[in-house]
């Protein structure tokens, strides 16, 4: 691969991509919506419980890592479903292994706020 000059232009230009794929995947993917609907209720109750700065850390973190791994699940689904329209046991292994690293990282926010939120409630 030939050497790029760096340019501050195509570095904009990526961003301009990235921000595009958020704003895809929150206009198209259902789980965009439900996710974000779970952030904006982890937030609520963080502003109301009135959090620590390492509990807003473990929080915000928490939801990104959400969001990052969905999205990365979709971009794999999208990408199967290019290479094919079929039932074929491979994609189906591919689509649940992105699917398992979502979960993974569901639970871990559950966890979190189960740790952070449940002594402050009850
Ligand atoms: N082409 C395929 N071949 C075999 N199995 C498939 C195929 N497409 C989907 N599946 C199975 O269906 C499941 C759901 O896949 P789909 O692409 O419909 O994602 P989805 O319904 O959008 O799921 P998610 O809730 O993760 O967004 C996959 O995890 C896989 O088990």
């Amino acid at each position: 691969m030939k050497d790029k000059e760096f340019s501050i232009i195509a570095r904009v230009k990526s961003f301009k991509h990235a921000f595009n794929g958020l704003k895809l995947f929150f206009t198209n993917e259902h789980n965009g919506w439900v996710h974000l609907l779970a952030a904006v209720l982890a937030i609520a109750l963080s502003l109301y419980l009135n959090l620590s700065t390492l509990e807003w850390i473990a929080i915000i973190s928490a939801i990104a890592i959400v969001f990052a791994a969905e999205i990365f699940n979709s971009a794999v689904e999208k990408l199967a479903d290019v290479v094919t329209s079929e039932i074929n046991p491979q994609i189906k292994i591919v689509k649940d292994l992105a699917a398992a690293g979502v979960l993974v990282t569901a639970i871990l926010a559950v966890l979190i706020g189960a740790i952070i939120f449940l002594p402050k409630l009850f």
